[in-house]
């Protein structure tokens, strides 16, 4: 059977006030396929993210979604994308239900169905007993359960998860990989970006941004062989190897909001 394209990416590049910031990145990821960006801060990670997603518009080249024009039609590109941002996108005076309502609607479910995939949907996010206080009292990890039962309301054949981890407690983070692995077993396409290299090695393909350019992709232990000398090999040492730089000293400062979180 031959591998039907989720994401097709040609040549994408970005300047913001006049500095290139992703330069001629391409690539493909496949139904079915789970793909880590990795990268120092300021590599260029969440830009290509957001020219993926449409929610960035690329100055040049091409991104095609399930083989649809995704600048040309960025609705219908969206409407097969569950994505979550680095930063929480939720209005914290709403509650769960609310919020998940009104991703039904703008999502144009059917509104007949929309109490009982609400319901289901918070049943599986842990937030049933939670569904209808106000969110501004929730953990991390609840916010992030919220937002990807969201980012699955409406079925997306691609989940894309931007440092989905970043800020959570070590049971928050758990729980969350726990639930993005049994997604990427039920056959769900994920493409993220991380700083956490163990996540990023349990993915089929890894790949590596430094100074907004791709320079390399492919599976970590086919990286590991060809860059990092053996299979035991980091993907540190594989950065390294390819840059002549560590993956943590990445020469773009850190973003206040970044840093804020980490402390
Ligand atoms: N809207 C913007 N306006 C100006 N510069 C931007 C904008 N968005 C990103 N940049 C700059 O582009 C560069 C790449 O940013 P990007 O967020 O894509 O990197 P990243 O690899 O995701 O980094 P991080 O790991 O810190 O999230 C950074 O130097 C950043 O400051």
């Amino acid at each position: 059977m031959s591998a039907v394209p989720i994401i097709e990416a040609r040549e994408l590049s970005r300047r913001f006030g006049g500095r290139a910031v992703v330069t001629n990145v391409s690539l493909n990821l496949n139904e079915g396929e789970s793909l880590a960006l990795i990268g120092p801060n300021g590599a260029g990670k969440t830009t290509t993210l957001g020219m993926l997603t449409t929610a960035l518009r690329p100055d040049s080249g091409s991104v095609r979604i399930a083989g649809q024009d995704a600048l040309a039609d960025p609705r219908r590109a969206r409407a097969m994308l569950g994505v979550l941002f680095q930063d929480p996108a939720l209005d914290d005076r709403m509650t769960p239900r609310e919020t998940l309502r009104l991703h039904a609607a703008l999502h144009g479910l059917p509104r007949r169905d929309t109490a009982a995939l609400v319901a289901d949907a918070l049943e599986r996010a842990g937030l049933s007993e939670a569904a209808d206080r106000t969110i501004r009292g929730f953990s991390g990890g609840m916010k992030r359960r919220l937002e990807l039962a969201r980012a699955l309301m409406h079925e997306p054949r691609l989940l894309v998860l931007d440092e989905p981890t970043l800020g959570l407690d070590p049971q928050g983070r758990l729980d969350l990989w726990a639930r993005i692995g049994a997604l990427r077993a039920s056959g769900m396409a994920v493409l993220m970006t991380t700083h956490v290299l163990s996540e990023a090695e349990s993915f089929d393909r890894v790949g590596i941004l430094d100074g907004g350019r791709l320079v390399a992709l492919d599976t970590p232990r086919a990286l590991k062989l060809a860059h990092g000398g053996s299979s035991e090999a980091s993907l540190d040492d594989v950065f390294f190897h390819l840059t002549g730089r560590a993956l943590r000293d990445g020469d773009a400062p850190l973003r206040p909001a970044l840093v804020r979180r980490r402390a």
